[in-house]
């Protein structure tokens, strides 16, 4: 049991009410991601729970017993009308009943491990117990990263440890003031059968010595497979002819995968410039499936090393698309076209959805492009600090608009680590608006804010940015053709990158996959 008394006076806690808790999983045996999707499904079917939200999933080394397997773990938020007692009752049922976790020691490997990380009254007021068997808060959850971390992604930064008095997101930054290799997590999103995996390192800044967040992992190389004869770059009129696809992507792949572990190809059957014809949903679904049973029925492509992506805004496509073996549904609308589109997720935890900033549709989204309203009845932080001091009211608006959408995408039962932001270059964005885009990712990966009540935060998310070939390019470096701003493109990848952003999507993958390289040795290692 922990070590502390109770200074807190606690609440009478009445079985009708509704309270809150945050329970934090782990898995470090068999299908540990499956486990962990059966675990939450099984709290959210029992009857006296509701499951408000998941935290993404982080991969880390065994804390302290060293001999096994890397566990996954996370966080997760729940209502629940259960007692504490009862709750954890519950927990040990989902452990060794349902997914038959062995205990053979303290410590060891385990299917699935169930802890209660903090527990809320009715008004949300913290309760605290500490008996034999059982604390809450937890007692070790400051020093194990891997509860602060996804912890801290579903609490606000004034949220503080009911003993300690010290707000949560202070405590992770001091764990991570340590610099303890062992503290270092990566963060995992499911791409179908494979993951992604990202990692974030705290690192003192050169000039000011504060610390902050940086993405250290290699950034990924996503490739346009635009199957459209309208798409404004790369239109090729044999946009339909398979064998030339097919040989295209090859002739694509094989450079970038002499330098990139993976490449994800983001197939395009419905063209998004400002302005397009939408073509219909059978023909868009005409296009696209076609050529994904071929790459994946494909001998030569090597699928191992290869995550399929759809880039459609249709619920219908990205269903059909799931089924042919793709792993991320690339969705320029935000799921503001096709609500339906998330509930397709919802069926799918382990496909990535790309939740993208835009504004109106591809006809009216470039006149939408004034962002001078200054949120202030939104509560925002940006590491852990009220926003306020910020004055970088363009990248806020547009956090606060990606924060909105992703309410509305947990109130669709999509898991947060299924998510990838895009602020949309191009997109309700026009001219030098784009380069604020690009300047602001810093500060976009460590937004958060409160909208009615619930904390929404964009942190650990990881950014994919389109700035290939695109209209901003043509017009400052002189361009009028797009399929001669591959160069450009390549300048552009390495600030976009050098600010922060996980996945590239550009056209020209062969050339950008060298530069990439140098660009990821340069800011990721
Ligand atoms: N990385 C990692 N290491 C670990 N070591 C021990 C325990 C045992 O935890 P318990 O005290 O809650 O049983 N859990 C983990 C874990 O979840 N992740
Ligand atoms: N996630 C994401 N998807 C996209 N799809 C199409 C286009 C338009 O470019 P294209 O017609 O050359 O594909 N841009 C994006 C983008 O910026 N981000």
């Amino acid at each position: 049991s922990g070590d502390f008394d109770l200074p807190v006076q606690n609440s009478v806690l009445n079985r009708e009410s509704w309270k809150t808790a945050i329970l934090a999983f782990g898995s470090n045996i068999g299908d540990r991601f499956q486990n962990i999707v059966d675990s939450i499904g099984l709290l959210s079917r029992h009857g006296d729970v509701e499951v408000l939200t998941s935290s993404s999933l982080f991969e880390s080394e065994p804390m302290y017993f060293k001999d096994q397997q890397p566990f996954l773990n996370g966080c997760v938020k729940i209502k629940t009308t259960l007692l504490p007692d009862e709750l954890l009752k519950l927990c040990k049922k989902i452990e060794y009943d349902e997914l038959n976790r062995v205990k053979h020691f303290d410590n060891g490997p385990r299917t699935i491990d169930l802890d209660i990380i903090t527990y809320y009254d009715s008004d949300g007021i913290d309760y605290v117990m500490n008996t034999t068997e059982l604390t809450i808060p937890h007692p070790r959850i400051l020093e194990r990263s891997f509860v602060l971390e996804p912890l801290c992604e579903l609490i606000d930064p004034t949220s503080i440890h009911p003993i300690t008095a010290e707000p949560f997101h202070n405590h992770l930054r001091q764990l991570y003031e340590d610099e303890n290799p062992e503290d270092i997590l990566w963060k995992l999103v499911p791409v179908g059968n494979k993951f992604l995996r990202f990692k974030n390192q705290w690192e003192k800044d050169s000039l000011t010595g504060l610390r902050r967040p940086v993405s250290k992992s290699p950034a990924y190389l996503m490739g346009v497979v635009n199957v459209t004869p309208d798409s404004f770059s790369d239109g090729s009129n044999n946009y339909n002819d398979k064998e030339a696809v097919l040989s295209k992507i090859e002739k694509m792949l094989v450079p970038a995968l002499e330098l990139h572990e993976l490449i994800i190809l983001d197939i395009g059957g419905c063209s998004t410039r400002p302005g397009s014809l939408q073509v219909s949903e059978k023909e868009e679904l005409s296009r696209v499936l076609p050529i994904i049973q071929a790459i994946t029925s494909s001998t030569t492509i090597p699928l191992d090393k290869v995550v399929l992506s759809i880039d459609t805004y249709r619920s219908a496509v990205a269903e059909a698309a799931i089924s042919a073996g793709v792993g991320i549904i690339n969705d320029i609308s935000g799921g503001t076209f096709e609500p339906e589109i998330l509930g397709v997720l919802s069926k799918h935890p382990n496909v990535a959805y790309v939740l993208s900033h835009i504004r109106g549709d591809i006809e009216s989204m470039s006149s939408k492009t004034s962002y001078l309203a200054s949120g202030s009845e939104v509560v925002e932080y940006v590491l852990g600090k009220e926003g306020k001091e910020i004055d970088n009211n363009f990248i806020k608006t547009i956090g606060r608009e990606i924060c909105s959408r992703y309410k509305d995408v947990l109130k669709n039962k999509v898991h947060r680590w299924q998510l990838i932001l895009d602020p949309g270059i191009g997109f309700a964005k026009i001219g030098s608006q784009n380069l604020d885009l690009i300047r602001g990712i810093p500060l976009l990966k460590n937004y958060s804010c409160i909208i009615d009540n619930e904390y929404l935060s964009l942190v650990n998310l990881p950014v994919l940015l389109g700035p290939s070939r695109k209209k901003f390019i043509g017009d400052i470096a002189k361009i009028p053709r797009a399929e001669d701003r591959d160069f450009a493109t390549g300048a552009i990848v390495s600030t976009c990158v050098g600010n922060g952003s996980d996945i590239i999507r550009v056209h020209a993958v062969s050339e950008i996959s060298k530069s990439l390289k140098l660009i990821n040795e340069l800011y990721r290692n």
